[in-house]
């Protein structure tokens, strides 16, 4: 009797000796990572020591291309300039998805820009592209908006009077506003409830992401469909953005034929009504509410974080802030006109947002995306439908492209005789078939915001305060903790 038992156990053994070996037989064909145990893979690696730096220390011990297992879905990470341009400039095609999380679906129903994939992404990608030049990107009349929000926030820092205050809320009112003005033709005011409430959602979509209800959603997301939590309200929220997106499109619907389209809803609207006819359109009201949640998810955080780094970093860098001013005032003189063209007469200024963009970058480390078929890349198999995380802030901060990378170094972006150079390595707003949507908006954005506030002010510590903490508040984005500057008039600008 006790033989059979012995028998009977030392099988159960050999069988769990198995399951637990044979990920570790199968890993030889996959690009190395961190030990995969039987049912949770490698994810547990993730939760360890979790810093801004955790992407990066993982390939000092792995490599340029790693795999984390979450379960059994693999996912593969491409880290420094060499792994991430091979992913998504070589084999633009083969990693051009996203990875579609339960959370997510819930969220965008896989519709609009940033999650949608296949026929609907291209047709509502190329749509995007198009209409944010129609719309005046590139030329003047988008320039006028951001610079009358620009000219808002002046105002609003001016009224600080010189005492100390947190910049953070003023900037993200006005770049929101530059997206409002994109999307429904016209702004909001700073005290506006749907605004506010619009802000708050898209802040906490951010949020959410990484946290610990976030990762039981993408594993038990039928359960946690049956119970409450932060998950659930936001949910709700974001059906509250819909139906404030939805109230737009009426009151656009109810005046269009009164006169040409002049925003982002005026053009959606046309397009569907001239492919009504055409059974292979995706253009619809659900995608039309879904690219406009996409710009303002993709568009305002970003740039508004990229923003509270540009006055933080200038106020730790007066003799950098003070080039800044010395420069603008030997260009521009008393003159309080410019415009995006002027960059070009600006090659300090641009060198100097560019280093902010690159050494203190705003995402965690991208956006993912999602191998189509199998592919061999570097030796190794990715397996169709693996995520990939083209982890960008380790471009950016790769040691065989920068001088200085874990410094804040204008210099990045000048030759020896003080020209701005572009640099292929400043990749912050991916590359590829998906590269940002708003790459550009995002760049004269910056250039407007930063140039007009600079003429305006010198940006100065509070008194008693030595130096702003650099440290990181971290999610899918990476804020810095909030913190608080005092804005000084110009005497050139005031
Ligand atoms: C500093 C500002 C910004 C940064 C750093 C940034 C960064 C990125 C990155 C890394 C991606 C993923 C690209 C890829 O997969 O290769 C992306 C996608 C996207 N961004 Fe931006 N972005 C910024 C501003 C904007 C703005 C102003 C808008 C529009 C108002 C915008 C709209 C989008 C959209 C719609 C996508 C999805 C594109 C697609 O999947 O086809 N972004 N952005």
């Amino acid at each position: 009797m006790l033989g059979i038992q012995a028998i009977f156990i030392a099988a159960l053994m050999c069988l769990l000796i198995l399951h637990f070996l044979k990920p570790l037989w199968s890993s030889t064909i996959y690009p190395p990572g961190p030990l995969r145990l039987p049912f949770i893979g490698s994810i547990w690696r993730l939760a360890y020591k979790r810093s801004q730096d955790l992407l990066i220390k993982l390939a000092e011990q792995y490599g340029n291309i790693y795999i984390i297992w979450m379960g059994s879905t693999p996912l593969v990470v491409l880290s420094g300039y060499e792994a991430v341009t091979e992913g998504l400039i070589n084999r633009s095609e083969d990693f051009a998805e996203r990875p579609m999380s339960p959370c997510l679906k819930v969220l965008t129903k896989e519709k609009g820009i940033i999650c949608s994939k296949g026929n609907t992404w291209q047709q509502q990608r190329k749509f995007g592209l198009i209409t944010m030049r129609k719309l005046g990107l590139g030329n003047k009349v988008m320039e006028n908006q951001i610079q009358e929000e620009a000219d808002q926030l002046v105002e609003n820092f001016a009224g600080a009077k010189k005492q100390p205050f947190d910049p953070y809320l003023y900037i993200r009112k006005s770049i929101s506003n530059v997206v409002c003005a994109m999307a429904f033709g016209h702004r909001f005011s700073v005290e506006d409830k749907e605004f506010l409430m619009m802000i708050e959602v898209l802040d906490n979509c951010m949020r959410f992401s990484g946290t610990f209800f976030n990762f039981l959603y993408e594993i038990f997301p039928k359960l946690m469909d049956r119970l409450p939590g932060p998950h659930k309200k936001l949910f709700a929220q974001v059906e509250d953005i819909q139906l404030f997106v939805k109230k737009e499109i009426e009151k656009h619907k109810e005046y269009q034929a009164m006169h040409d389209p002049q925003d982002f809803i005026d053009f959606y609207l046309l397009r569907i009504e001239k492919s009504k006819n055409d059974p292979k359109s995706t253009y619809n009201e659900e995608n039309l509410v879904q690219c406009i949640f996409d710009l303002f998810i993709g568009g305002s955080e970003t740039t508004t974080i990229a923003l509270q780094w540009a006055l933080l970093l200038m106020v730790n860098h007066p003799d950098i802030q003070e080039k800044v001013h010395k420069e603008m005032e030997d260009v521009l003189g008393s003159s309080l006109s410019f415009n995006y063209e002027d960059q070009k007469r600006l090659p300090y200024t641009n060198a100097v947002i560019h280093e902010i963009l690159r050494s203190h970058y705003v995402l965690f480390c991208g956006v993912n995306r999602q191998s189509v078929k199998d592919v061999n890349m570097f030796g190794f198999l990715i397996p169709k439908g693996a995520s990939i995380i083209p982890d960008l802030r380790s471009v950016l901060l790769d040691p065989k492209q920068w001088e200085k990378p874990r410094e804040f170094h204008p210099n990045h972006f000048l030759d020896k005789d003080g020209r701005f150079v572009e640099r292929e390595a400043f990749l912050p707003f991916g590359a590829g078939a998906r590269v940002c949507l708003g790459k550009q908006l995002a760049k004269i954005e910056l250039f407007i915001f930063f140039t007009t506030l600079l003429r305006a002010f010198t940006f100065q510590l509070p008194e008693g305060v030595k130096k702003l903490s650099e440290d990181v508040i971290l999610g899918a984005s990476v804020h810095p903790y909030p913190y608080k500057i005092c804005a000084v008039p110009c005497n050139s600008a005031s």
